[in-house]
């Protein structure tokens, strides 16, 4: 068992308050030592669905153990939340296991049947599995329970399995032993015999899959009710506040995590679009020593009046110095010869006399008096050695500049964070690819929709330089849907899915984040318009972000630009404006008509254009319906509309001055 790693947890609250009363916590501990697991870490949490669930993830998704075991919890008592705090979080189940372990417990007393012990197989976000042991509290019990897991190699042979191995030697090893029912020998295990303590449960039993839960408020810590409820159970005011604007990205902003891993990109446009993850300081003066900047004759100043001179070659210079009554042709950018320290411009000469044979010129008259260092670019007066050019943090855009100083300062090569991957989905029953290569026709909702959201995300996020996965259409199915996002989960970083956000009974989104994910929703409803469902959620303190956003197109793509950009922007490192933070840059625009006001604060498209006097205007793109993605057709920027107060102006005028989100380019 030597190769594998194993956590516990401790759920009290009682143990939680004081460490020192954590008494099966140091049992198991003590077993699977002695068992053989490389590694045994130890948690205590208190009896608290969201506490217990991030320790296990953690411990599981991040610090990857191939086993968890709980301690306490699982008794009728009113505190008692593990397995509703596991169930969610469990991928596949393992109800044979549960079941031996029940059955051994009702042989030593009825009273097992009373308790809600679960185990089962999670599978993390990056595809590693670890299965999961839900054990009464008490240290007698947690003891026998072991004997069961431990007796047999049951343990040992579970684990291998889940980490790729075949198993035939254990079941070759078992052969015709089966019937000895190995797991449930009464004759060598004393089993999970019920306890009390303070939980009031213990034993195991297999009662695995927890009721719907009918209210928001209930034990269970969710405030979505479970999708394989009845329509009639599902809620009919939301149980998510209606947050403003400006909470719901202070939101985006404090739960999306800075990048930490930084990538080397040879100069080329593969940068682009990445922030640099260094400081870029020139390596040594530009230009590295005195250069004239215009075509001329460089001369000493101090004994070059204007006057007749002999042009000398460079040639003659390699050896020695001009000397006076000497000039020397030198071109833009080239460096000065010693004994030089300034430049005639050639458009104050005269040619004199040239050689017949060569075409060189021999002499030539100055017309004109300069100064010492007159057309003269100093010694690192470019950049010196060691100054800090590009620092951190900043874009390499597709403009040029940035790829174009790195080259000059002669980098081969530069530091960046990596990118963040955007996986996007869409979901509906009514959904249809318009792609010809997709065929397919649906007929179970009355009428079929085109998938719109997918190509219109997809071209702003490739557009914006971030990858996509694309994980397609899925129907409004928990196991579908499910299996998508797990996919999307564990192969990027961000996940955006469309539709399913609101309060119809195929909504399924915020359930299946809160619920079967263990995501944190930060918020799930804002008000304005487009764009009220949409929903911010995190899984792992931030590990993986998941935008669940509405499924009405132009909604889906104006709360792409308003919330989900801010997010990359942080994630690829790009720091915050002082004015802003990481959210898109707001410019004064005119109004060229007026604006009805909405109940809601309305995020209105507009088209905005440079007038004749260099003025910017907002053209309205027209319709404003969140149903159609033409609104957002040939829009580069939204305004931000003020919701309509009672008795208050009905419409924004026409030549209006007023602030305008800039999403693109102004052409
Ligand atoms: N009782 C209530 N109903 C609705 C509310 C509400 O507060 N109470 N909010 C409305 C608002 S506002 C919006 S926005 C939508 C959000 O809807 P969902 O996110 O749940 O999305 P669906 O119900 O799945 O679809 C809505 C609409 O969008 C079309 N759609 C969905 N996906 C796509 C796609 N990929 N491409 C094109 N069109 C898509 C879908 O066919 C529906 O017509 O809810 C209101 N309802
Ligand atoms: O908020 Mo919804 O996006 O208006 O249609
Ligand atoms: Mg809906």
């Amino acid at each position: 068992m030597n190769a594998f790693r194993a956590g516990i947890i401790t759920v009290s609250d009682t143990a939680s308050a004081d460490a020192s009363s954590d008494r099966s916590g140091p049992v198991l501990s003590e077993h699977l030592l002695t068992a053989g697991f490389s590694d045994v870490q130890r948690s205590v949490s208190p009896d608290d669905v969201q506490s217990i669930q991030t320790q296990l993830l953690r411990m599981v998704d991040s610090q990857h153990v191939h086993l968890i075991v709980t301690t306490g919890g699982t008794g009728f008592g009113l505190r008692d939340v593990t397995p509703e705090a596991v169930e969610p979080l469990i991928t596949r189940k393992t109800p044979a296991l549960t079941h031996a372990l029940t059955n051994h417990s009702l042989q030593k007393t009825p009273l097992a049947a009373l308790s809600r012990g679960i185990t089962g197989i999670r599978r993390s976000p990056s595809g590693k599995e670890a299965l999961i042991v839900c054990l009464p509290g008490s240290p007698k019990a947690v003891k026998e329970c072991l004997e069961v897991l431990l007796g047999n190699d049951l343990l040992k042979h579970a684990l291998e399995l889940l980490n790729g191995g075949s198993g035939e030697a254990k079941h070759k090893e078992m052969q015709g032993g089966m019937h000895r029912s190995t797991v449930i020998d009464t004759a060598t295990d004393t089993g999970c015999a019920h306890h009390h303590h303070h939980h009031g449960g213990g034993g195991i039993h297999s009662h695995s899959a927890p009721k719907p839960r009918t209210t928001p408020a209930d034990h269970s810590g969710f405030r979505t009710i479970d999708p394989s409820s009845g329509p009639s159970l599902r809620h009919r005011t939301s149980p998510y506040p209606l947050v403003d604007l400006d909470e719901a990205l202070s939101l985006i902003a404090k739960h999306t995590p800075a990048p930490t891993k930084v990538e080397t990109l040879p100069l080329n446009t593969s940068l682009i679009g990445h922030v640099l993850a260094e400081d870029v300081s020139a390596t040594s003066d530009l230009p590295p020593g005195p250069t004239t900047n215009v075509d001329g004759y460089a001369v000493n100043a101090a004994t070059t009046p204007p006057g007749k001179y002999t042009v000398v070659t460079l040639k003659a210079l390699q050896s020695r110095s001009l000397q006076p009554g000497e000039i020397f042709r030198i071109n833009t950018g080239q460096g000065l010869p010693s004994g030089t320290d300034s430049v005639v411009m050639v458009e104050d000469t005269e040619l004199i006399s040239s050689d017949d044979a060569s075409g060189e010129e021999v002499s030539v008259k100055l017309l004109a008096q300069v100064d010492p260092g007159e057309n003269v670019r100093a010694r690192g007066s470019d950049v010196r050695a060691s100054q800090l050019v590009l620092p951190r943090g900043t874009t390499i855009s597709a403009l040029g500049g940035e790829i174009g100083t790195l080259a000059f300062l002669g980098r081969s090569c530069a530091k960046v964070f990596r990118k963040p991957t955007i996986a996007i989905l869409s979901t509906g029953n009514e959904l249809v690819d318009p792609t010809p290569s997709s065929s397919q026709t649906k007929t179970d909702w009355g009428f079929n929709v085109f998938d719109s959201n997918r190509p219109g995300l997809t071209a702003a996020i490739t557009g914006l330089g971030f990858n996509v996965l694309d994980l397609g259409i899925t129907t409004d199915n928990v196991d579908t849907t499910l299996r998508a996002l797990r996919t999307g989960l564990s192969e990027a970083d961000v996940v955006l899915t469309t539709g399913g956000t609101s309060m119809g009974e195929s909504d399924l989104l915020k359930p299946l984040i809160e619920r079967q994910l263990a995501g944190r929703i930060h918020f799930g409803r804002v008000a304005m318009k487009p764009g009220k469902p949409t929903t911010f959620a995190s899984l792992n303190e931030g590990e993986k972000i998941i935008f669940a956003l509405p499924g009405n197109p132009a909604s889906a793509l104006v709360t792409f630009y308003v919330f989900v950009l801010p997010c990359l922007r942080k994630l690829s490192g790009v720091p915050p404006s002082v004015e802003d933070g990481w959210n898109l840059p707001k410019v004064n625009v005119k109004l060229s008509s007026g604006m009805k006001l909405d109940p809601r604060p309305e995020f209105h498209r507009v088209v905005v254009k440079v007038d004749a006097d260099g003025e910017l205007v907002a053209y309205s793109t027209g319709s404003q319906r969140s149903s159609g993605m033409h609104s957002m057709s040939t829009a580069n920027a939204l305004i931000a509309l003020p919701a309509l107060q009672k008795d208050g102006q009905r419409m924004v005028e026409k030549g209006s001055r007023v602030r305008a989100i800039l999403l693109g380019a102004v052409v």
